[in-house]
């Protein structure tokens, strides 16, 4: 009979070809949060749907909602692709989430090469998107195509649900999921995403915990438009200098949050976590050159581990309206909008977060007596997320990585956010996993991103050993 090897082995053989699959992926410049690339997003997810088509998919996209844009325009959301595979009503259904969108990028953000092109250098695949995530969405493709040309028997039916919002928040995704709850969504017995990457360079992962995310943005206007700072420099009070002092007061220099209330919300550490998180093989020096960072906010492997997955962080991410080109333009910006985000843990709920961030900024800008308007917007709110990962279903993910890797993987939890995590969970009310297939030092959403060629081909394995252990379950 037909089993893994015979499917490995083929996934070897197509290793060009799924490499090509995730070049054309790559091409198309799917950027969510950029309006003018909104045709990009709907062409990966008419592309998309035709990979799918060719593996027997049932397709259809679920159209989403309007995008009303800054500016008060308001443009369509791209449409939900969900897909259908198999409808045995003796076997279990497995959903598979991924994205379709990705991050900006440009060449002069620093990149080496096109982000927009797959570029092939030393075994790694250079791109946007290559793991975040169409890398993995590529991979799921891959698996099934490969058992399906062995003639094999998938135990499972698969759901898919493919969007291209993730990056800028999932925008309308938990709406249409909701509506879906006693149609599509109603047979679903297990989740799969895989959306995340390892905890190192070697050994795969299971993963079981995201943070949520409350992301802000904070105004400060001056006047109707920017002066000549030579002009009017020392007669109007300036924009810039108030928002960056604001952004300052939000945390201390090591990162501790100074925004009230919050700390609070947080639940203790218990011995037990402590434990679990000793345990876990994590090189620091390995983690600082990775990141090229010289020193870190502790140097203590489980404070680290856990300021990454189990404690709240602000980051500020920059300012619009200010100047920011090369050279030196003397100009005072008339409106910065400041933005930053809170990533959140569990029992912070986004609501009560925005109230002690609007109550801090509010605070501090009665203490500025500055007369420019000020106003703070929150723009997205999202829950933490954490399963039970002695489910089967992680068994399950755990027999398929023994297969290929021959390891028993690292039960991880991850410090970024896929909203809709935690939404498959409570709608389906069954076992929601993550199974990265990337590596650490991937550097999603950052200059050159890329995934090893080994990553992507034993990820292809890994999630097809992953259909064949559920058929087991
Ligand atoms: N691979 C998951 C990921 O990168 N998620 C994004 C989600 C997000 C939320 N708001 C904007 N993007 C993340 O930044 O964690
Ligand atoms: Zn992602
Ligand atoms: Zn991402």
């Amino acid at each position: 009979m037909t089993g893994y090897d015979e499917c490995a082995s083929l996934i070897e053989k197509k290793k060009i070809p799924f490499i090509e699959r995730l070049r054309h992926a790559v091409e198309i410049k799917s950027v969510s949060n950029d309006p003018a690339a909104r045709k990009e997003v709907c062409r990966m997810i008419d592309w998309t749907q035709k990979e799918l088509e060719k593996l027997g998919t049932k397709c259809e996209q679920i159209k989403n909602g309007k995008q009303k844009l800054q500016n008060g325009e308001e443009i369509d959301l791209p449409p939900v692709l969900f897909g259908t595979l198999g409808n045995d009503k003796s076997k279990k259904t497995l959903l598979v989430y991924g994205h379709l969108d990705v991050q900006p990028a440009d060449k002069s953000d620093g990149w080496n090469t096109d982000p927009f092109k797959l570029i092939e250098i030393d075994g790694k695949l250079y791109g946007r998107g290559s793991t975040d995530d169409k890398g993995p969405v590529m991979a799921w493709i891959n698996a099934i195509e490969v058992m399906q040309e062995l003639k094999m028997d998938i135990p499972i039916n698969i759901k898919f649900v493919l969007e291209g919002m993730e990056e800028s928040g999932s925008e309308g995704l938990d709406e249409i999921l909701m509506k879906h709850k006693d149609s599509f969504l109603s047979d679903v017995d297990f989740t799969c995403i895989s959306d995340n990457y390892w905890l190192g360079k070697t050994k795969p992962c299971i993963t079981y915990g995201l943070r949520g995310i409350c992301y802000y943005c904070v105004e400060v206007k001056v006047c109707k438009q920017d002066l000549h700072s030579g002009v009017f420099g020392g007669t109007v009070h300036d924009g810039m200098s108030d928002l960056c002092w604001i952004l300052s007061q939000l945390t201390e220099v090591d990162g501790t949050i100074k925004i009230n209330g919050l700390k609070e919300m947080v639940a203790p550490v218990t011995d037990e976590e402590r434990a679990l998180y000793e345990k876990i093989d994590f090189d620091i020096n390995e983690y600082k050159n990775d990141i090229k960072v010289e020193k870190l906010t502790t140097e203590d492997k489980v404070k680290v581990l856990m300021n990454r997955w189990r404690f709240p962080s602000l980051s500020v991410h920059g300012v619009e309206g200010a100047f920011s080109g090369p050279g030196a333009k003397t100009v005072i910006p008339c409106k910065v909008k400041g933005k930053f985000s809170i990533r959140i843990v569990e029992g912070m709920e986004p609501e009560a977060v925005d109230k002690c961030v609007t109550d801090h900024l509010n605070n501090l800008w009665s203490q500025r007596k500055s007369p420019n308007h000020f106003s703070v917007h929150p723009l997205q709110g999202s829950l933490a997320w954490v399963a039970d990962y002695n489910h089967p279903h992680y068994q399950a993910g755990a027999a398929a990585i023994r297969k290929v890797y021959g390891v028993e993987p690292d039960y991880t939890r991850e410090g970024c956010s896929i909203p809709v995590t935690l939404t498959f969970q409570e709608l389906t009310q069954k076992n929601v996993m993550l199974l990265p297939i990337g590596a650490c030092d991937d550097m999603a959403h950052s200059q050159n991103e890329k995934i090893n060629v080994s990553n992507y081909i034993e990820g292809t394995k890994v999630l097809a050993a992953y259909l064949m252990e559920l058929g087991k379950l």
